[in-house]
């Protein structure tokens, strides 16, 4: 029987760095995860695609997909909604691949009911003052955006306990590292390695 996949759920405020992050992550030669493209109701900013970055969805649409259960979780942020299919993370799981996810907090949690078995981690900024200006300099928000953005974020910061772990963002490739010894961390408590030397003890 193939072992199911890692559900890693990366988290964190808007602007704190989890798209720059992840592309990161998603560049080096020894990873081997799976992205899950989420669904949004948000239009797309100059240079996103379809399909690459997100599925750009109508509000009608993504009714219809959530009636038809078909996200795994799924939330409304400042105005827009947000949701992971649940048929792309079942496929990869159940195919033994690791897949990524790179969600707000409310998903999180809510993936974290689904999945306890999931890692979680949350991705903080090294100040509210960095985090503002990370979010300002990328240019993709109006003023008024930008305030929402940094209220939800002080929310999200509170929840950052319901997480396995917090790893701070002050350097891409620090955060990056950070995320991927966790990883292998996890599988190692995990059966894969801890069946290899049950099965040497055996042998003994
Ligand atoms: N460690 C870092 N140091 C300085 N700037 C960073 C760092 N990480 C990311 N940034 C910059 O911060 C801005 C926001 O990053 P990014 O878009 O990846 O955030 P995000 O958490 O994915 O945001 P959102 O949740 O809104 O999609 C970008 O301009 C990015 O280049
Ligand atoms: N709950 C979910 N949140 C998601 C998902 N995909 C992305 N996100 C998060 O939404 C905010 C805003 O994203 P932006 O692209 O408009 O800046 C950010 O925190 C994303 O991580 C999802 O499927 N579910």
């Amino acid at each position: 029987m193939i072992e199911r996949g890692l559900l890693i759920v990366l988290s964190g405020p808007s602007g704190v760095g989890k798209g720059t992050v992840r592309k990161a992550i998603f560049s080096k030669d020894d990873v081997d995860f799976e992205y899950s493209i989420s669904m949004t109701t948000r239009k797309p900013r100059e240079g996103e695609v379809d399909g690459v970055d997100y599925f750009f969805k109508s509000k009608e649409e993504f009714k219809s997909l959530i009636e038809k259960d078909k996200f795994i979780e799924w939330a409304e942020y400042v105005g827009n909604y947000y949701g992971t299919p649940v048929d792309y993370v079942e496929q990869c799981l159940s195919q033994g691949k690791d897949v990524f996810l790179e969600i707000e907090v409310q998903g999180a949690l809510q993936v974290k009911n689904k999945f306890p078995e999931g890692v979680f981690i949350f991705l903080a900024p090294p100040s509210l003052s960095e985090l503002k200006k990370r979010i300002t300099t990328r240019g993709t928000e109006t003023a008024d955006l930008i305030n929402n953005r940094m209220t939800v974020a002080k929310e999200e910061i509170e929840m950052m306990d319901a997480y396995d772990y917090v790893v701070e963002n002050d350097e891409v490739d620090l955060a990056c590292s950070r995320i991927q010894s966790i990883v292998v961390a996890e599988h190692c408590k995990r059966t894969r390695i801890r069946e290899k030397y049950q099965r040497m003890l055996e042998v003994e």
